[in-house]
């Protein structure tokens, strides 16, 4: 397993592209390959998580080749999938199997939606019930956990469903399952989550309607051809716009990050924190919000943030709990639980990592509260466990741009599910970080 070992200080600059966005990459897969005719993906991320969904499409019979550096994905038709020769492994990526369980309970044939162990620890009775109640024979294994066996055949029928938490990957697993589905599939959001699959099916031609917090969508649909353009991954771009804050004499322009108002809660709430975080050039790049986003050193201070900003910065909080320790004053974060089923408990691990290096923090169930040390040294220096979860890895090593010893991180080859070339970038903008050990 790689370590991450990050000499202490240091400043962030100059003009940085972060890898695409992995939420939008998924789709543009997943889409392109049910839809008839060739789509052509540009700035697609190539990360491991991407990856397992590209072979998982390439297992069922969709073929993509690779041209001027853009991804070519020729579709199959709604009905054209294959059945696969095995289990499809997904890796890490909760969301290629949430996606995929509801495409899958479409199909024909059977199938088998496998992953590694940190992915076989995470629940899928989210998805698992509301594709029970549309008719769908899927069984996960004990606890509604990975592998997910799923029977072909079935006749799906619409629902009109309220899951149970605000998430993309239930609204979005429904959805698709409801393109396979007779009648009309509504799923209503107990609160705003990312709305990527509802930009991009209308960009592939699907009619889907909203009125408040109802998404509808009739079955039967056909997806058409469609290129996309994948913008930088604001979660990628987050741990360089909390490195760029809380180190001194810093300055970064992170460009062409995709900006989609479900997504941008990082940028709200560092700019309440105090940050001189700036957005220019706002444009739109195939339905997707996108700007460079500018930012500076900045005098931190504590904020709370609560249950409605959550899932707006979901994948963003182990960097802002980086940014709310160099912070003056108190951040607390409530409603937060969704955080504890992510690729690690991401409140339990990021309060430990904090912990070891001398930071005051106390965990609720549903979020933590952090004791800012604005000083120079906000951080000591030590050995923090990333539990194999790729954001607690990357967001521990911009500690190191404000600790008083070298930091060092187990557990880093998980970084490549969503940042393929990150200590790369982060050493070309001015962090001394290396990579040690095999992967
Ligand atoms: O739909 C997506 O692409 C994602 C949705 C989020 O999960 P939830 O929707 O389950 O919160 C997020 O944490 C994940 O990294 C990607
Ligand atoms: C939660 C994440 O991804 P996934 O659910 O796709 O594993 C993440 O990337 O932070």
């Amino acid at each position: 397993m790689r370590q991450f070992e990050i000499a202490p200080g240091g400043r962030l600059s100059g003009h940085l592209s972060v890898p695409g966005d992995k939420s939008i990459s998924h789709r543009a897969i997943m889409f392109a390959a049910i839809a008839d005719g060739r789509s052509r993906i540009s700035g697609f991320l190539e990360s491991a998580d991407c990856l397992a969904t590209l072979r998982a499409f390439a297992a069922m019979g969709v073929s993509h080749s690779e041209d001027q550096g853009d991804l070519i994905v020729d579709g199959v038709g709604r009905h054209g999938l294959q059945k696969p020769d095995g289990a499809l492994d997904l890796g890490n990526s909760g969301t290629s199997m949430r996606l995929l369980s509801g495409l899958m309970a479409g199909q024909a044939f059977d199938s088998v939606l496998s992953g590694d162990a940190g992915l076989s620890r995470r629940p899928m009775a989210r998805v698992i019930e509301p594709l029970t109640l549309m008719n769908a024979d899927i069984q996960g294994s004990e606890g509604g956990r990975a592998p997910l066996q799923i029977r072909g055949g079935r006749a799906l029928a619409g629902i009109d469903y309220t899951p149970p938490v605000a998430s993309a990957q239930i609204k979005s697993c429904v959805l698709l399952a409801g393109l396979y589905a007779d009648g009309v599939t509504r799923v209503n959001e107990p609160g705003v989550s990312r709305d990527h699959t509802e930009r991009m099916l209308g960009a592939f031609g699907v009619g889907i309607e909203r009125k408040g917090c109802q998404l509808a969508l009739a079955g039967g649909q056909e997806l058409h051809a469609f290129d996309v353009a994948v913008p930088a991954d604001l979660s990628s771009a987050a741990f360089f716009m909390v490195g760029a804050c809380i180190a001194s004499d810093s300055a970064l322009t992170l460009r062409g990050v995709g900006v989609n108002p479900t997504r941008r809660g990082i940028i709200e709430i560092l700019q309440r924190m105090g940050a001189d975080l700036l957005l220019r050039d706002e444009r739109e790049q195939a339905g997707e919000p996108v700007a460079d986003i500018e930012i500076r050193s900045s005098e931190l201070r504590g904020v709370d943030i609560g249950a409605d900003e959550v899932e707006l910065a979901i994948d963003e909080f182990p960097a802002i709990f980086i940014a709310a320790a160099c912070a003056s004053g108190t951040t607390r974060l409530t409603g937060a639980a969704e955080l504890r089923v992510k690729e690690s408990d991401r409140i339990q691990v990021m309060a430990d990592g904090l912990a070891t290096l001398g930071v005051d923090v106390s965990v609720a169930d549903d979020g933590l509260t952090i004791i800012g040390r604005p000083e120079e040294y906000s951080f000591s220096g030590g050995h923090v466990h990333s539990h194999e979860d790729h954001r607690i890895a990357m967001a521990f090593a911009m500690a190191g741009l404000r600790a008083s010893a070298p930091i060092t991180i187990d557990d880093c080859d998980f970084v490549d599910t969503s940042f393929p070339g990150f200590v790369e970038l982060a050493r070309s903008a001015g962090l001394d970080i290396q990579s040690r050990g095999m992967s």
